[in-house]
């Protein structure tokens, strides 16, 4: 997953996923500018997987993540030059909402492309709504609940071949939720898998916790 070779970087003025703007406005009678991306709203998905009483995270190449510790890097010039493994996160099961399908739904297929699990929509419980990126983008991310078991898993997952999706697996074990959460030498990971994992922690932790 890590064998990555950077080709080339260029500017970009939009594309299926990215559209920057700039907006001009007043804000009590006062000129302003702001510069914003318009890009697709998302859902996310904690899972939990009761024959092995473990989350099931992804694991992905982030070329975003890589290439901004790169740019970082070469401005202050006092870190080692960052690796491509270096890019590579913990991260909730996703994925943009690029169709019209119901976030459920959207949600259903991406936890069967990247981890395997055959779910149902309908099952799935929302945890929260909220804004990614408020000063860049904004974009919607839906974020639910899966509770799954070993009977669901029909497949390996990995995410879709068709778009090169390359994702492993990564199952956190229960009782090592909490430490994982409060690792602060682990960096690259977004906060939605913090903010999930302490929901979990808070809210459904203690049905799975008898001694074995
Ligand atoms: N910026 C981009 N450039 C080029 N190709 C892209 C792209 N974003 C998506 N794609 C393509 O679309 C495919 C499907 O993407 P997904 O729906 O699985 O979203 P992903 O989890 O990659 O991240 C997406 O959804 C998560 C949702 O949480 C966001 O955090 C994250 O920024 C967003 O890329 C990717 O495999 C890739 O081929």
């Amino acid at each position: 997953m890590d064998d990555v070779k950077i080709i080339s970087v260029n500017g970009l003025k939009e594309s299926n996923f990215i559209r920057p703007r700039r907006l001009k406005y007043t804000q009590a009678g006062k000129d302003k500018i702001w510069d914003y991306m318009i890009v697709h709203d998302s859902v996310a998905i904690l899972i939990f997987d009761v024959s092995i009483k473990s989350v099931v995270l992804v694991r992905q190449f982030r070329p975003a993540v890589y290439m901004t510790m790169c740019h970082y890097a070469e401005k202050t010039n006092d870190q080692p030059e960052p690796k491509p493994s270096d890019g590579i996160t913990y991260e909730l099961c996703a994925g943009i909402m690029d169709r019209k399908e119901p976030p459920q739904a959207i949600a259903a297929s991406e936890v069967l492309e990247e981890t395997g699990y055959e779910i149902e929509a309908d099952k799935l419980q929302l945890i929260s709504e909220y804004r990614n990126g408020v000063g860049t983008s904004g974009s919607l991310q839906f974020l639910y609940y899966a509770q799954v078991d070993n009977s669901m898993k029909v497949s390996e997952g990995g995410g879709c071949d068709e778009e090169g999706e390359m994702i492993d697996l990564y199952n956190l074990p229960l009782k090592d939720i909490k430490s994982f959460i409060e690792d602060t030498t682990v960096t690259n990971r977004p906060v939605g898998v913090l903010f999930a994992l302490q929901w979990f922690l808070n809210n459904k932790a203690e049905n799975f916790e008898q001694v074995d």
